[in-house]
């Protein structure tokens, strides 16, 4: 068996089109402000496209780009300002910041409002209440490409590798809320390999290459591949042996082209609301 790939690049068109079409429909264009401290050079590449999916989609964006000394209380004052803003609807302060910042009081200064990152302890709240709210793009992003395959995960076993804030944990309580039964396998688990052959849907967010391999996928799996880990040639691959695991599983995320698009469309997608709900249009 060969598994189908699962198309980031093909979803994220369409529904970046649908985004497109309720900007339109809007009286004012949502904005998006994308703040980027220091000089890390993968960060000004993602934080570049982020602004060019924005004017793809006809989102206004401000980008604010600052040197890597910038003082913490000079950030949190241009997140102040940007709070009231009422052109933007959304703040990303893009991660990780230099080591002289406190991320969290970051992520607590940004207006809940505005967290189109879903970072925010509210954010993290409603989504574990099962409320509506922002939710984290990255594992927003892969539900998506879960539910392009027309499974339903009622009954279904899920499990996740990770356990980090932005995706592991939230990764979780979205598989949850959509009827999966959730394992969650970290660094401290005993037998990765046992979980994972469990498994009708793994999700590997690890940032360790070859974690997930042939022999610990269940025939007829969704494998989706959040990883992104340079191998020896220096090429962008993820946390799943692509080549082994596509004879094995059902469907499977290729990297690049699967997540990595989607979490840039997620984001879109969180600004698209937040400008919604405030011009009134709830949804
Ligand atoms: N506040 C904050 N929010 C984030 O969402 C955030 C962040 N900080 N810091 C860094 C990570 C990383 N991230 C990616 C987004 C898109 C691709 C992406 O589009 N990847 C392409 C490949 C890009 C390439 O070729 O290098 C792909 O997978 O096809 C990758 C990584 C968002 N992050």
């Amino acid at each position: 068996m060969t598994a189908q790939l699962i198309d980031g690049i093909a979803l994220s068109k369409t529904l970046r089109a649908d985004v497109a079409a309720r900007a339109a429909a809007l009286p004012r264009r949502p904005g998006l402000a994308v703040i980027l401290v220091g000089e890390d050079p993968a960060s000004a590449v993602y934080v570049r496209n982020k602004v060019k999916a924005c004017a793809e989609s006809g989102l206004h964006s401000v980008f604010e780009k600052y040197d890597a000394d910038f003082a913490e209380a000079a950030l949190l004052a241009r997140i102040a300002a940007l709070n009231t803003d009422p052109a933007i609807d959304g703040i990303l302060v893009q991660m990780p910041l230099p080591r002289h910042i406190d991320a969290q009081k970051v992520i607590a200064a940004i207006s809940p409002d505005k967290d189109v990152d879903g970072f925010s302890v509210q954010s993290a709240g409603e989504l574990a209440s099962g409320l509506p709210g922002l939710r984290p793009c990255t594992p927003f992003g892969c539900m998506k490409l879960i539910e392009s395959t027309g499974q339903n995960l009622k009954g279904k076993h899920a499990v996740v590798i990770g356990r980090s804030n932005t995706v592991g944990k939230p990764m979780a309580l979205l598989l949850l809320q959509a009827n999966a039964t959730v394992t969650v396998c970290h660094s401290a688990t005993a037998d990765l390999a046992g979980h994972v052959r469990q498994a009708d849907v793994v999700v590997a967010a690890v940032g360790r290459r070859n974690t997930v391999t042939a022999e610990m996928v269940k025939p007829g799996a969704i494998v989706i591949d959040v990883g992104m880990n340079r191998n020896d040639e220096g090429k962008l691959c993820g946390d799943v042996d692509f080549a082994g695991v596509r004879e094995v599983a059902g469907w499977i995320t290729p990297v690049p082209g699967g997540v990595g698009p989607m979490t840039i469309t997620m984001l879109l997608v969180n600004t698209l609301q937040a400008a919604e709900k405030a011009q009134g249009l709830a949804r």
